[in-house]
């Protein structure tokens, strides 16, 4: 369980808030999706819980612990690929498993992945010879092989075509339906939010506040004409609006009130 209590974080010095009063709790296995304006503080509130960054004020907890560094298990999607770019397709998608298993090393879920990420043929390539969204690929690919009990995703598919990222929520899903590792995923996507969320965590403009935590009332497994249903139009209009900084009015799936700010 992660648990952020109270979480102020602020850089420099005039202090610029990026994130104010921040309280949530994320459950074992919990799929959580987070929306809000450019600037409002997602990729810090991911970076605090991967343990790279620190909060001026609060606490943040993992399964009652508090974080105080990177963990192995807590792997996170970066925005931008980070490959190492002296080594292969194949290596840098094993690269943390084999750092892992050290000589228990198995090539196999390796092999595996290739084909699950569509990169067949590229096994040998170099990562500047991939286009931008292979290399995110990769990247997914090694994150998603170590299996780790915590998934941090920053705008993971935001640099894929409309058909690829498609497939990758899907693997992603799916995946998680087996091994249902708790995942927090940050997207400008209220529709892709809405997809593969149990809760959609909504914040404010810098400093970001939780301004509503809803509940995805849709069942699983989810299709993927859902968007084009009534319910989920609604839903997808509300979330729009809160993030216009309008308030919301009828509410489908709420969660909580705005008052105790997301648990
Ligand atoms: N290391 C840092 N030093 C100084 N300011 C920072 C640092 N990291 C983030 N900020 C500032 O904190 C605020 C929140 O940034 P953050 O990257 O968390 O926003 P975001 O919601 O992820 O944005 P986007 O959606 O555009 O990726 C921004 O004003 C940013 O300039």
């Amino acid at each position: 369980m992660i648990e952020v209590r109270d979480v102020d974080k602020s850089f420099g010095d005039p202090p610029l808030w990026a994130l104010q009063g921040i309280r949530l709790t994320v459950q074992d296995g919990e799929f959580v999706t987070v929306v809000g304006p450019s600037g409002c503080g997602k990729t810090t509130l991911l970076n605090l819980i991967a343990g790279f960054e620190f909060p001026s004020a609060g606490q943040l907890l993992v399964n009652g612990a508090p974080i105080e560094r990177p963990g192995p298990d807590r792997v996170v999607v970066f925005q931008q690929p980070t490959l190492l770019p002296w080594l292969t397709v194949a290596d840098n998608l094993g690269f943390g498993l084999r750092a892992r298993e050290g000589r228990r090393f198995d090539p196999a879920p390796v092999d595996a992945m290739v084909e699950a990420m569509g990169l067949q043929g590229f096994e040998r390539h170099y990562p500047h010879q991939l286009s931008g969204g292979m290399q995110q690929r990769v990247a997914i690919g090694r994150a998603l092989l170590l299996r780790p009990a915590i998934l941090l995703m920053d705008e993971p598919f935001g640099a894929l075509d409309a058909e690829t990222r498609q497939e990758m929520q899907r693997f992603l899903l799916n995946l998680w339906r087996t091994d249902h590792p708790t995942v927090l995923f940050v997207t400008h996507d209220v529709d892709e939010a809405l997809l593969l969320g149990d809760q959609v965590v909504v914040l404010s403009a810098r400093p970001g506040t939780i301004v509503r935590r809803i509940s995805v009332p849709f069942n699983r497994p989810r299709k993927w004409d859902l968007v084009m249903s009534r319910e989920f139009i609604e839903l997808k209009k509300q979330v729009l609006k809160l993030l216009r900084g309008a308030p919301a009015d009828s509410w489908i799936g709420e969660a909580t009130q705005g008052g105790d700010n997301g648990r």
